[in-house]
């Protein structure tokens, strides 16, 4: 994670911060508000840019109304006025607003692209934080909710820096310019004129609250239902084999409707907001119309002094108008500034330690010592499991689904920690070593296959630059994927479909296995890797498991013993506790639940010819 990220742990107390749905909404915090600043501070330069081509506008919008009124009072109220000066004042007009549109061009040109420079960093410091949290923030994180924080929070983020700092400078510095120019020409007009600050203040405090509450809600409703649409576009087909599809239909619309009354609820908020302020600038234009037409009329102020007054006034609003409406721009960065800050507060569940030990090369030894875990307290799921697996041995692991075979792997692969106990490689317990290097010496192949958009070799090389055509044909042809490959239209570089789809679920697992070979890992774990395979894939995988087997530890955890058969010790789990071990021989001869589970998958089998 990079370090200039201002959103930290020790910085922000997010959660405390993000309003649920349903309670009452919080205020825009100026600590979210620091925290997008420091994101800015990189492009400090560009921003100082900004201001000053915002004072360039700025200055030619509050001259404009100034040279209409000495035209009109030198030049025109006069008796046998001349038509030079007229002239030249009419150029200078038009120049300087020329000026005021080049100004204003520019400075949006530039603001555009700070802000979409600031942004970008916050995407790459989301992103990078995410990938680097645990699995059970992934379990307990909707996948919609995190797509919204990535996509589309920070795109309303970049509306912060786009919209509203620019209005708050730009429309900050008109309000000042414009109240000091009606000072300057009448005093008491422009004192008659700051009346309305005050109920400016009033309705804004009235409709702050309500509104940021209104955003808070569309955006929720937002992000479930992108959850619910990405979760339905991963398991389509299955809601179609079942017929499901009317259902989740409904179901949809059981979030749409709401995210649909959410979205008119913020917009006729915003409307009404809005127009409260046109409401008050028109009343305010026609109190100045009424005060100044009377100062005329007793001869106080000289018409053209009216008319700019009238102009400045407009002016006035203008900025207020903006700065309300970019106050909603405000409160919605916030909220998802807030819900950004959320996920960048969560720590990973499992960390590096400080001091990590490295050593040179491992053995592949594993000692598991009256390891216990349980993903809720309530619920052990491994119960004092001890076990200890010399380098390059072939180790099978069964038992009834739900005995805890595949949490055992994950708290190898270290996805989560053991409640108690310990795991060990080569001696040195996995909680001292860098993630990073634990992952190069344990590789696991899972029966779910994950497979990118890409070629059949960028599949197997993962995308790394450092693994030769060679290496990757090489553990193709290691894990009998090869045959198959040749075949294809274009060989390994046939282009996959997103998740494979143009490949079968045996051909995607033998991808998967290639490619962990390439990895050339210490320790191989296949996670009922080869249970989607027909009896052929299978037999040419056991041929590649045993070559693959060779140098380095393997463990297999399997319902088809089959496959674990040559192994030269099986655990059979049951219920979270090791209840036999031994080779395949000893087990049968033992005739206990090993043997038992043979028995019923030869029955099966015979069931199912094989
Ligand atoms: N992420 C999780 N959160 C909570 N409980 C879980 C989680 N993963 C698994 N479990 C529970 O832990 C128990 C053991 O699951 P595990 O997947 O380790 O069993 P298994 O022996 O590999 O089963 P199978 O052969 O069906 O794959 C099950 O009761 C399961 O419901």
């Amino acid at each position: 994670m990079p370090s200039s990220m201002p959103f930290n742990r020790k910085e922000v107390k997010p959660m405390a911060n993000v309003p649920q749905p349903g309670t009452s909404a919080s205020r825009p915090s100026s600590a979210t508000i620091r925290e997008l600043l420091v994101y800015a501070r990189p492009y400090t330069r560009l921003f100082a840019g900004v201001v000053a081509l915002v004072i360039v506008y700025n200055l030619t919008q509050v001259i404009q109304p100034y040279l209409v009124k000495v035209a009109i009072d030198r030049y025109l109220l006069i008796p046998h006025g001349r038509l030079e000066p007229l002239i030249a004042i009419g150029a200078t007009y038009l120049g300087i607003t020329l000026v005021g549109l080049l100004a204003n061009l520019w400075q949006t040109r530039v603001i555009a692209s700070a802000g979409q420079q600031v942004v970008r960093q916050l995407r790459i410091d989301l992103f990078s934080h995410i990938e680097s949290l645990s699995m059970s923030f992934f379990e307990s994180h909707d996948t919609g909710r995190l797509i919204t924080n990535v996509a589309s929070d920070t795109t309303r983020i970049s509306q912060f820096f786009t919209q509203f700092l620019l209005s708050v400078i730009r429309d900050g510095l008109t309000i000042v310019l414009v109240m000091g120019a009606m000072f300057l020409l009448n005093w008491k007009l422009a004192l008659l004129s700051a009346l309305v600050i005050p109920i400016i203040v009033v309705i804004s405090a009235i409709f702050r609250p309500r509104l940021h509450k209104i955003y808070n809600t569309t955006r929720s409703r937002q992000s479930r239902l992108i959850g619910f649409i990405a979760e339905n576009l991963t398991g389509m087909r299955i809601i179609q084999v079942f017929h499901q599809e009317d259902k989740q239909l409904e179901a949809f619309n059981h979030l749409n409707i709401p995210f649909q009354m959410a979205n008119v609820n913020e917009f006729r908020w915003d409307v009404f907001f809005n127009r409260s302020f046109d409401l008050l600038g028109n009343l305010a234009v026609a109190f100045m119309a009424w005060a100044g037409g009377m100062a005329v009329f007793h001869h106080t102020i000289k018409i053209g002094v009216l008319y700019a007054f009238i102009s400045y006034i407009q002016q006035f609003f203008e900025p207020i108008n903006s700065l309300t409406q970019n106050w909603n721009t405000l409160q919605s960065s916030m909220i998802s500034a807030e819900r950004i800050s959320a996920v960048l507060a969560t720590p990973p569940a499992i960390k590096d330690p400080p001091r990590p030990i490295t050593p040179p090369a491992i053995t592949g030894r594993i000692d598991f010592d009256h390891v216990s875990f349980a993903y809720e307290r309530s619920r052990p799921i491994l119960d004092d499991i001890t076990c200890h697996i010399l380098p390059g041995q072939f180790i099978g692991i069964c038992g009834e689904t739900g005995a805890g075979k595949s949490t055992l792997i994950s708290l190898l692969a270290r996805f989560y920690d053991v409640t108690s106990g310990t795991i060990s490689i080569d001696h040195i317990d996995i909680r001292d070593v860098r993630q990073a290097d634990l992952h190069r010496w344990v590789a696991v192949v899972q029966q779910e296959v994950n497979l990118y958009s890409g070629s059949v070799a960028d599949n197997i090389r993962l995308f790394r630059s450092d693994v030769s055509d060679a290496q990757v044909v090489h553990a193709a042809r290691l894990t009998g994927a090869h045959a198959f490959i040749s075949q294809l239209p274009q060989g390994y570089n046939t282009p996959l479909t997103p998740h494979g789809s143009n490949l079968s679920a045996g051909q995607r697992q033998l991808l998967a296995f290639a490619r962990t070979i390439v990895l050339n890992p210490s320790i191989l774990v296949l996670d009922e890797a080869t249970a989607n395979l027909d009896a052929m894939s299978e037999i040419a995988v056991q041929q590649g498991l045993i070559e693959v087997a060779k140098n380095r530890t393997t463990i297999v955890i399997a319902h088809r013993l089959s496959t674990i058969r040559a192994a030269d010790c099986i655990y059979v789990l049951d219920k979270g506790r090791i209840v036999e071990s031994g080779t395949h021989d000893q087990l049968v001869a033992h005739h206990g639940a090993y043997a038992e589970m043979l028995q019923k998958s030869q029955l099966t089998a015979n069931a199912e010819g094989f």
